[in-house]
């Protein structure tokens, strides 16, 4: 069975995270992630990453460091891959997603993150202050 991957921005502004609340499918809404989504046939992951940041916030960004590798999703054989970025152009605004919030790092855990981005977060925490 192949891999499915789904790819996720750490935008990060001013030592802030860029978390965004899911508006659906109806068992994950409003849960928080990162901005992103699934790797379409013939696009590279970051291909992928740069064009679902265009579709649900309407900016263009500029991926930065690999955080980590393949971190385990819930179904079997799903990974999420998650790459810091900062914003070209445009300012985020919740297209797909309920809301957002630009998280300080000691606000990181005031939202509901969905389950398998909690270590994520976690290993972003020292790119908060680069
Ligand atoms: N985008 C994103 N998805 C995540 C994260 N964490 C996590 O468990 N997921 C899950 C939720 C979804 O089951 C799946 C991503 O699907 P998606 O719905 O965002 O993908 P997509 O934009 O390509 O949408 P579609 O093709 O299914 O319509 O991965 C995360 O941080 N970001």
């Amino acid at each position: 069975m192949s891999v499915s991957v789904v790819v996720g921005a750490a935008i990060i502004s001013d030592g802030r995270l860029l978390a965004a609340q899911r508006a659906a499918p109806a068992e994950l809404a409003g849960g928080w992630e990162f901005p992103g989504g699934k790797v379409d046939p013939g696009e590279s992951d970051e291909q992928a990453l740069v064009r679902e940041c265009e579709e649900e916030l309407g900016v263009r960004v500029a991926l930065g460091e690999r955080i980590g590798g393949d971190w385990p999703l819930g179904p079997a054989g799903t990974v999420l891959r998650v790459w810091t970025a900062t914003v070209e152009s445009g300012e985020p605004r919740a297209l797909e997603h309920l809301a957002l919030r630009w998280l300080a790092a000691d606000e990181l855990y005031t939202v509901e993150w969905l389950p398998g981005d909690l270590p994520v977060v976690e290993a972003i925490v020292p790119h908060l202050s680069r």
